[in-house]
């Protein structure tokens, strides 16, 4: 292997650090105490432990942690009441809604009754329109905290060639919307997409979030390229990521390995998007882009 392996255990403990910082500020300077609601319908065993490593995160960063737990049968109406009834409380500064939803439910119209000043997820309709317009809000965390790590890493976004992997709205498409905030030039590639490997090739940053495992190898890698791996896979011998993690780190400079890349700097950033939340509704100017 002759990549760099980017570490994002590693900096998302810095971040988790610089938020606990914050939130003792605040409160220091006579401000509420940040408290982040989680909402998990189902019983989903994957989202049971995001869930759970989201709230003690969010405690050990010495923020309220307000959690709501609704069976799979619940319907609209419930989770839409827990919901404003969250929005309503000013001890909760974010709210976030564990996605995927049971299937009966229509996500999109959950998420509208969020308050845009507590969408930690940056969701809502208002947030996503904030970023498309280039103004200040709250982002997605995933592609906020893959933004972060390429900074820490001085990986540089002017000008860079960046391929997203992916459309979705929690990941591939406010990724693009981010590095062209920092003025990359951005190819998106989704399930049609004619010939993956070949877009993927254009990179000098690639980014892989399809959930698709195994999808990206070393023909689609240009030699000394970037390589961000969203991906997650519960296997038999553990977790794995869309890339091909052993080959492609023969060709690529640097390399998120799946556990440890971009997962923690997920949680890392839902704390700081609680805590500028906060802040927000306490008076101080909206998240700077
Ligand atoms: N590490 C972390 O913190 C997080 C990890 N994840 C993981 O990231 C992955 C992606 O998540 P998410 O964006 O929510 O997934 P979605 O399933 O919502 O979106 C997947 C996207 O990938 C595209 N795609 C699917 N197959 C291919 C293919 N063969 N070639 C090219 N593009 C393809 C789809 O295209 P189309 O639009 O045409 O269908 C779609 O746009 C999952 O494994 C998920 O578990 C997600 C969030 C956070
Ligand atoms: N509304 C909403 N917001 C989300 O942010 C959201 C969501 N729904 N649904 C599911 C995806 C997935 N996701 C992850 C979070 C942390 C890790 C993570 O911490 N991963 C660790 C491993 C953790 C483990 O061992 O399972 C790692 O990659 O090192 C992974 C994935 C957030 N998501």
């Amino acid at each position: 292997m002759s990549a760099r392996l980017i570490d994002g255990t590693a900096v998302a403990r810095r971040v988790r650090d610089e938020v606990a910082k914050g939130v003792a500020e605040l409160v220091a300077q006579g401000g509420r105490t940040p408290g982040l609601a989680t909402i998990l319908v189902g019983d989903d065993p994957a989202s049971e432990v995001y869930v759970r490593n989201k709230r003690r995160a969010c405690a050990a960063a010495g923020m309220r942690d307000f959690h709501r737990r609704l069976p799979t049968t619940a319907r609209q109406e419930e989770v839409r009441e827990v919901i404003a009834e969250l929005a309503a409380d000013d001890q909760v500064s974010g709210i976030l809604l564990q996605l995927p939803v049971p299937a009966h439910l229509d996500s999109e119209a959950l998420l509208d009754h969020i308050p845009y000043d507590k969408d930690v997820d940056g969701l809502t309709v208002k947030n996503v329109g904030r970023l498309a317009q280039g103004r200040p809000g709250l982002r997605p965390c995933t592609p906020a905290g893959i933004v972060r790590l390429l900074d820490e890493y001085e990986v540089p976004l002017a000008g860079a060639e960046v391929v997203v992997v992916g459309r979705s709205v929690l990941v591939g498409r406010p990724m693009a919307q981010l590095v062209l905030a920092r003025h990359a030039t951005v190819t998106v590639c989704h399930s049609r997409t004619k010939d993956l490997a070949e877009a993927c090739r254009r990179a000098d940053v690639l980014i892989v979030a399809a959930g698709v495992p195994q999808l990206i190898g070393r023909d689609a890698v240009r030699r000394g390229a970037v390589v961000v791996d969203v991906g997650i896979h519960r296997g038999d011998e553990g977790l794995h990521g869309d890339v091909r993690f052993e080959e492609v780190a023969e060709v690529a400079s640097l390399v998120t390995p799946v556990p440890g890349g971009v997962g923690p700097m997920t949680i890392a950033m839902l704390l700081h998007n609680t805590l500028e939340a906060a802040r927000w509704q306490q008076g101080s100017a909206a998240p700077a882009a």
